[in-house]
């Protein structure tokens, strides 16, 4: 799990014109052999509900996270919200898996790759489960911030740098309204 999620993010790095040598701490804990970020699996179990309607499996959230990959099973329940469409069943396809933009890779990429809203249904007849592999922000004080490539010379970094703990503590607190609460108001280069 961790070759294939570090692909992916080799991947949308590539296609925003920067590698992983371009987030200083990752680069930091690659070259001193540690792990780039803390990881986590979170499962979840979502019981047959008699009133589907009238209950939420897991509320509407974007992950923390750098990105998060997600195997659901033969059910479905996964919706993301689109702004055009509104929410969205994401299909289960047999030998896929799910991944998320969390909030961490929104603010590595200065807003241009934004994490996605999402929650999940439950069922009126059949349990669900979901197996979630987070990929989070690295441990200590190292701080977090847009990537200065992506940023560019003269543009404007739009999240002020905050440490991952600090992060999540945030979200805690204020929930969706984190990532505008380290957003720059008046951001100049
Ligand atoms: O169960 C799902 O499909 C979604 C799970 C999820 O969003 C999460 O664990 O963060
Ligand atoms: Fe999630």
């Amino acid at each position: 799990m961790e070759k294939l999620a570090n692909k992916l993010l080799c991947c949308i790095l590539d296609s925003l014109g920067v590698t992983v040598d371009d987030i200083e701490w990752a680069q930091k804990a690659e070259k001193s052999g540690s792990k780039v970020g803390q990881r986590a699996i979170r499962l979840n179990h979502y019981p047959v509900c008699p009133e589907p309607e009238r209950a939420m499996g897991l509320a509407a959230h974007t992950d923390s996270t750098i990105l998060t990959i997600l195997h659901q099973s033969n059910m479905g329940g996964l919706q993301v919200f689109k702004e055009e469409y509104g929410w969205v069943t994401v299909e289960p396809v047999s030998g896929a898996l799910v991944v998320n933009i969390g909030d961490l890779f929104h603010i590595l990429s200065n807003g241009k790759i934004p994490s996605v809203v999402h929650r999940a249904r439950v069922n009126q007849t059949r349990s669900r489960i979901s197996i979630a592999y987070l990929w989070g922000g690295p441990a200590g004080d190292v701080e977090i911030r847009p990537i200065p490539k992506i940023v560019g010379p003269v543009g404007a970094s739009l999240y002020r740098p905050i440490t991952w703990n600090q992060y999540l503590r945030l979200k805690f607190e204020v929930f969706d309204k984190a990532l505008d609460a380290i957003r720059v108001v008046n951001p100049t280069n």
